[in-house]
């Protein structure tokens, strides 16, 4: 029985206000655990309502970057404030809508609280440099300025922390900003901008349009007065985001998929190899796009880590995520349960040898959810599909190798190279995988996931349209410099 009668309704927040959709179109959001609940009932905004959302945006543009950097970090802190109080409200929203478990979600949601603070606090850092001029009576110098509106289209995996590390930056440096979360995901976006409703943001500075990814994305991609976009989510899509963006000459910044390696060496500490293996490949129903996803282990190793890896994944609890004893939760949606389900019967007719799960979990409790078991493949090679594309589920695929040199070439073997991880006791291993992994993220003896909001984060080759995100190096995207040429 669907429950959407009783479902809250949330709006657009365009200029300061709350306002439905002019098409009168509004659509569901269901929770993955049950799709027959009904989170709440978001808008379907068409190209009136974007047009309407950008325009603020644009007309709020000058006040704000007028307004001195600490002082529009004054609004950010304000906002982490109203956040940290309805933390706990926000994360369960996030567990409901799309799955992942409460702990998973309030460690979100805190980071989220965290990002926030992190760009406050630049409204106080430096924005260029003095440098000599050829010229003895002339001052050079460069200052930064903001891109103007921003488009920010995000992805449902991280509903709060990636919308909140495009928005604080692009906001913190001094550009407007409209928001279109997926629609997954459009009930905990729309939580996140009381907040920032609540923090008394000047109307205009901040919007949220809600709306099909086809209209109101690509309508933000494409809209004359949107000066940046940033992007997170598929491959295909990213890159039509970046061709629209290109062809109008608008800046542009995409994040993407991932196909990410980890290497067991022969001398690794098996036990802390297992232990990162799972949590990597397998929190969030490994629907990060930093998940382990390759498993590429030494021979002499091989068959004692399958043993360990598989003993750990056997007691994986699949369940709700609202409860306690849930160690995974449902796929996000039914299309990425399908996705999932086809990928996995695509290993099996490559002749990869299934290990563990490769279906739905048999539980009648969980059978009106997206739910899929933790799956384990076994003698994988490194052309096949699940070892090539992007699941973005609960799947490992172990791959056997003599060598190091042979580990890190097969590590490299993807179109890919978001994040790679390695566990070994030796400095000739760890200094090697350093060196020759092409991987924007590369981590020793730690899980391939795991992003710190201070440090530049980005992939390599079709991972990203090479730009990186966070930490200080957001300023490159959300900026642009200024040369200042000064003579008395
Ligand atoms: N890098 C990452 O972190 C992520 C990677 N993915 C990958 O993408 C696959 C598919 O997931 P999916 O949710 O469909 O990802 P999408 O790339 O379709 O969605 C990401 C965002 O883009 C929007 N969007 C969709 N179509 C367009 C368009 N034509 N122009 C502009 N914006 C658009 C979506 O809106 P809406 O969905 O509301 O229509 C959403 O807000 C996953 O299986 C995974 O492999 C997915 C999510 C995150
Ligand atoms: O691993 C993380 O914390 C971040 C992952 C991420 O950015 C993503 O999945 O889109």
């Amino acid at each position: 029985m669907s429950t959407a009668v009783n479902a809250p309704v949330y709006l657009n927040y365009i200029n300061g206000e709350w306002s439905a959709a002019s098409s009168g179109q509004t659509a569901t959001s269901i929770s993955p655990a049950n799709k027959h609940e009904v989170v709440g009932i978001i808008q379907v905004s068409n190209a009136d309502d974007l047009d309407r959302a950008v325009q603020s945006a644009k007309q709020a543009q000058k006040g704000w970057r007028k307004l001195a950097g600490p002082s529009r970090g004054e609004f950010l802190y304000k906002a982490a404030n109203a956040m940290e109080r309805r933390l706990n409200e926000i994360a369960e929203t996030m567990t409901r809508e799309m799955g992942k478990t409460l702990p998973e979600a309030k460690g979100e949601t805190a980071r989220g609280i965290a990002i926030l603070r992190y760009y406050a606090g630049e409204g106080m850092r430096k924005v260029g440099d003095v440098i000599p001029s050829t010229d003895a009576d002339a001052l050079m110098f460069t200052t930064r300025v903001p891109l103007g509106v921003v488009g920010v289209i995000a992805p449902w995996n991280f509903p709060v922390a990636i919308p909140i590390w495009k928005m604080a930056p692009a906001l913190a440096y001094g550009n407007t900003v409209v928001l279109k979360p997926a629609q997954e995901t459009a009930v905990t976006a729309a939580k996140i901008i009381e907040c920032f409703a609540e923090a008394g943001f000047p109307a205009g500075v901040v919007n949220l349009i809600t709306g099909k990814g086809s209209v109101i994305g690509q309508g933000l991609a494409e809209h004359k007065d949107v000066n940046g976009i940033t992007f997170t989510g598929s491959n295909q899509v990213g890159k039509q985001v970046g061709q629209a963006a290109l062809a109008r000459g608008a800046k542009y910044q995409l994040e993407m998929g991932g196909k990410n390696p980890v290497i067991i060496a022969a001398d690794a500490d098996l036990d802390l190899a297992v232990e990162g293996t799972v949590s990597g490949g397998l929190r969030s129903t490994g629907q990060k796009c930093t998940a382990t996803s390759r498993v590429i282990v030494q021979s002499e190793v091989y068959e004692a880590f399958k043993q360990k890896l598989l003993a750990k994944v056997r007691e994986i609890k699949v369940g709700n995520g609202l409860e306690g004893e849930t160690w995974m939760g449902p796929c996000a949606n039914e299309n990425q349960l399908d996705t999932v389900l086809s990928y996995i019967q695509k290993g099996i007719e490559e002749g990869a040898e299934l290990l563990h799960g490769g279906g739905r979990p048999d539980e009648a409790a969980l059978s009106d959810g997206f739910y899929v078991q933790p799956t384990v493949f076994d003698k994988v090679s490194r052309s096949m599909v699940i070892a090539q594309e992007e699941i973005f589920g609960p799947v490992l695929a172990l791959i056997k190798v003599d060598t190091m040199e042979e580990a890190i070439e097969a590590a490299n073997d993807a179109d890919f190279g978001l994040s790679a991880s390695i566990y070994t006791s030796s400095i000739g291993n760890l200094m090697s995988f350093i060196q020759d992994m092409d991987a924007g993220l590369v981590r020793v003896n730690a899980e391939t996931a795991g992003v710190e909001l201070q440090a530049p984060f980005g992939g390599m080759k079709q991972s990203s349209s090479h730009s990186r995100e966070q930490g200080q190096a957001a300023i490159e995207f959300f900026t642009a410099i200024k040369t200042v040429f000064v003579k008395s």
